[in-house]
């Protein structure tokens, strides 16, 4: 399934058990030891530094953007930066209104409610949020059928952190009511240089920048990979060298892992190879490419091929999955003259609109 066939990846951006302990460890504590995002990093000190100012609580933030990108360590430094404690819990984990009736009446007041996966609320509770973030009110309904009532119950301000990889997903009224919104972006191979030095320097493992470099740019524009990246080359320094990152060490630790000079891993080649090898480069069905490499349907959409667009190197038409050039290079292939009945595509010809 979809899940299991995620966590067991090293380049999936989902966290695992060894990330959450290690990930507190490597989490930067304040916006200025937080690296890139420099837009949403700008915009936040501003709405921090008047809030601070005010002597009042921030208002509402949401941030939106792919998994292991830093929303949660954002949300860490908002509490930190305005002195606030902070509560975590996420969408999937309040179950009915009750449960986030009992958060939110338990908040301290200036305290932060981090809600991540918050497109994932069930709607009664979605609707209590209303609520809560524009009047600090609930109403808690006591009793069942004609005879309920329902108790409004004051809350203290506090400033919700809401997280979500969809914003588009948000019902508008629940959008509406966050004062601030955060785009997160995949970071530069730069970016996840610096994040990379950061984290060797903490772990205390020695990295040359050129190893770093070689890390960052398998790590799929994400922290938490690189991160994850950074403590398997390492394990591999240690146990077969003296420790020290070189690229060579790099390289070679990265491919006993199967994560190939661009972050590709197995299921994203079998993905490409089955394209190419056994459909000629597409026009190919979801379902068929699935049933070529053996997986879920599900798994291809959902952790293969995000990917794999982003990287220009398949498209998704009416007609089916194809191959770019790209794809054919990557693989070391030669591309047939006309793939699958269709021209191979170049990468600007993607973003045409498909046909009707
Ligand atoms: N800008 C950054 N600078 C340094 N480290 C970062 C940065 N962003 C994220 N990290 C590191 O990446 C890891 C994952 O970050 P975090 O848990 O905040 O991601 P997330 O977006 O909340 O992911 P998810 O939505 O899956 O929980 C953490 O260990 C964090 O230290």
């Amino acid at each position: 399934m979809y899940d299991d066939a995620a966590a067991d990846r090293l380049v999936t951006a989902a966290a695992d058990g060894e990330d959450r302990a290690v990930e507190a460890a490597l989490r930067p504590r304040d916006l200025d030891e937080f690296i890139g995002q420099e837009r949403v990093r700008e915009q936040l000190s501003l709405v921090l530094q008047a809030a601070r100012r005010r002597g009042a609580s921030p208002d509402h933030v949401l941030l939106s953007g792919p998994p292991g990108l830093g929303k949660t360590t954002l949300s860490m430094i908002i509490a930190a930066e305005m002195g606030a404690p902070i509560r975590i819990t996420s969408g999937p984990a309040i179950q009915h209104a009750g449960d986030l009736a009992a958060i939110l009446s338990s908040l301290t007041e200036g305290e932060i409610l981090f809600l991540d996966e918050i497109h994932r609320l069930s709607r009664p509770a979605e609707e209590m949020l209303y609520m809560a973030m524009e009047d600090f009110r609930v109403d808690v309904i006591v009793g069942k059928g004609p005879g309920a009532t329902a108790i409004p119950l004051e809350l203290p301000p506090f400033t919700l952190v809401g997280a979500t990889t969809r914003a588009g997903l948000l019902p508008p009224p629940l959008r509406d009511r966050f004062g601030f919104t955060g785009h997160m972006e995949f970071y530069a191979p730069e970016e996840l240089e610096r994040v990379i030095h950061r984290s060797a320097r903490l772990l205390a493992v020695e990295i040359d920048p050129k190893g770093a470099a070689e890390i960052a740019r398998r790590s799929r524009g994400t922290p938490r990979i690189a991160n994850r990246l950074l403590r398997r080359v390492r394990d591999y320094a240690q146990v077969r060298h003296d420790g020290l990152v070189t690229p060579e060490i790099a390289d070679a630790a990265l491919a006993v892992y199967e994560v190939d000079p661009r972050g590709l891993d197995r299921l994203d080649r079998a993905v490409l190879h089955a394209l190419l090898k056994l459909f000629g480069g597409g026009p190919v069905g979801l379902s068929t490419l699935a049933v070529a490499v053996g997986e879920e349907a599900e798994t291809v959409e959902e952790v293969a091929e995000p990917f794999l667009v982003r990287e220009g190197l398949l498209a998704r038409t009416p007609r089916g999955r194809i191959a770019t050039a790209a794809a054919w290079a990557h693989l070391g292939l030669t591309p047939p003259p006309q793939a699958g009945g269709l021209a191979v595509p170049q990468q600007a010809e993607l973003f045409t609109p498909p046909e009707a």
